[in-house]
């Protein structure tokens, strides 16, 4: 393991000790030239500027993403300064600029989603699997005390976790037991500038009240512990939750789940219907409980359960998937499925849509048709063309196209929070 450090220590952190974090938040790709960068998201701030600082001490071979959301007359400029500081610190960089962002209603929500999809696609092009951020002790303890506000219940209070899985990348947070003010004396010993964004001093922002009212009260470690232990409390729930998903579930390639004889428990089936519905968020936890009470069939955010063959599917509630889209090679249809096709089979007109209930039964694979109607298929002037999952086309001409699934959380993206318990006023680190 590594040193402990007090979280809300103002004292440069040293590079061994990030290097030591890191190392126990891996496994990392090897790190030699011929092998895909680690990436980091770079907005110019002390926090991320360290990171890459601290980053560039760990290892070589990185690629920092810097994204220009075109949100303020200076931020073009701000953006050409945060590369050549990244240039100055020999880290490599590739700036990503957004021109469709337009002010109005939830712009920094906007923003974010824009910001992350942009990244993890310059993460893809880049072979990168690990996108690091530069979260930190002060972030972690502004987001517990909001969801604490709201309301949250124990897993909103878990706040942030080191590690987060999405399909593409794996975000990782390795500064969440340092603070802020560790940070920019990090950077003032280096010798390094910063740009400070204006935004953060804007009261009218919750985060920034609430940024300004913990450090006023002291309370900033009394919740960053508090997100620690509930972290820490989840990923022990997550851990047992996984092992019985691992051990009941069966996934299908084509969307759906078996279940098992006996319905899994209200956080399992949760787990099961995200990925089924391809839902970035959790159901209704209590809609969840009430099924799983009643051990009934039901619809459910989009998801059906039926039983089938003396066993538990979770399907494609046929009513709920996507309107088709045109047909291009990486389309997604119904936010889980990827189109693989070679273009010179994607002639103008064709489609990608639900499968329906017009496939005679021999075509069916021995799956009920209630299952099969809510695969992803090739249409073409109203016609049923294709059905790669199920191996059946119009012709041979339409041979050659197949859909991966990849719902935006896979149910295996469930162990998140990584994190060990805090003791007192000691960092204990995350869990290797
Ligand atoms: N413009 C940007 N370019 C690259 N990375 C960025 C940018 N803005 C933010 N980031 C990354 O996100 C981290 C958190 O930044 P910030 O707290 O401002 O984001 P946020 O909008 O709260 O995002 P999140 O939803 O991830 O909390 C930064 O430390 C940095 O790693």
């Amino acid at each position: 393991m590594f040193a402990h450090r007090p979280v809300f220590s103002d004292q440069p952190v040293s590079p061994e000790w990030f290097a030591a974090v890191l190392q126990s938040l891996g496994p990392w790709v090897e790190d030699s030239p011929g092998q895909a960068p680690v990436a980091l998201a770079v907005s110019g701030g002390g926090d991320s500027l360290a990171l890459a600082w601290l980053a560039r001490r760990w290892r070589r071979n990185l690629l920092a993403l810097v994204v220009d959301h075109g949100l303020r007359p200076e931020s073009a400029a701000e953006a050409q300064l945060t590369l050549e500081r990244l240039a100055h610190m020999d880290v490599p960089a590739r700036l990503i600029t957004l021109t469709d962002l337009a002010k109005g209603p939830a712009i920094a929500a906007r923003a974010r989603t824009a910001r992350y999809a942009r990244m993890v696609e310059a993460c893809q092009q880049a072979g990168c699997v690990d996108l690091l951020l530069g979260h930190q002790a002060d972030d972690q303890a502004e987001t517990a005390w909001m969801r604490s506000n709201a309301g949250s219940g124990p897993d909103g209070l878990a706040a942030m976790g080191w590690i987060s899985h999405t399909p593409d990348v794996r975000l990782v947070r390795p500064l969440l037991g340092v603070s802020r003010a560790a940070l920019r004396n990090t950077l003032r010993k280096a010798g390094q500038a910063w740009v400070d964004d204006p935004s953060n001093l804007d009261m009218k922002a919750e985060r920034v009240r609430v940024r300004f009212a913990l450090h006023e009260g002291g309370l900033s470690e009394q919740f960053w512990c508090l997100a620690m232990d509930a972290g820490w409390q989840r990923m022990e729930r997550d851990k047992a939750n996984a092992a019985s998903l691992a051990r009941t579930c069966a996934f299908y390639p084509q969307g759906w789940v078996g279940l098992g004889a006996a319905l899994p428990e209200p956080a399992v089936l949760s787990a099961v219907i995200r990925t089924v519905g391809g839902l970035r968020y959790p159901p209704a936890p209590a809609a969840v409980e009430r099924v799983c009470k009643k051990g009934e069939a039901a619809t459910l955010a989009g998801t059906r359960l039926v039983r089938w063959r003396d066993e538990w599917f979770l399907i494609r509630e046929q009513a709920g998937v996507a309107a088709p889209v045109a047909a291009s090679p990486g389309v997604v249809w119904d936010g889980r499925f990827v189109l693989h096709a070679p273009s010179a089979l994607l002639r103008c007109g064709v489609y990608v849509g639900a499968a329906g209930y017009g496939l005679p039964r021999k075509t069916r694979g021995g799956w009920p048709a209630l299952f099969c109607a809510g695969l992803p298929a090739l249409w073409w002037q109203g016609q049923l063309v294709c059905v790669p999952h199920l191996g059946w086309s119009l012709s041979a001409d339409w041979d050659g196209a197949f859909f991966d699934f990849r719902p935006p959380v896979p149910a295996t993206g469930m162990g998140v929070y990584g994190c060990k318990k805090v003791h007192n006023k000691d960092y204990v680190g995350p869990v290797g």
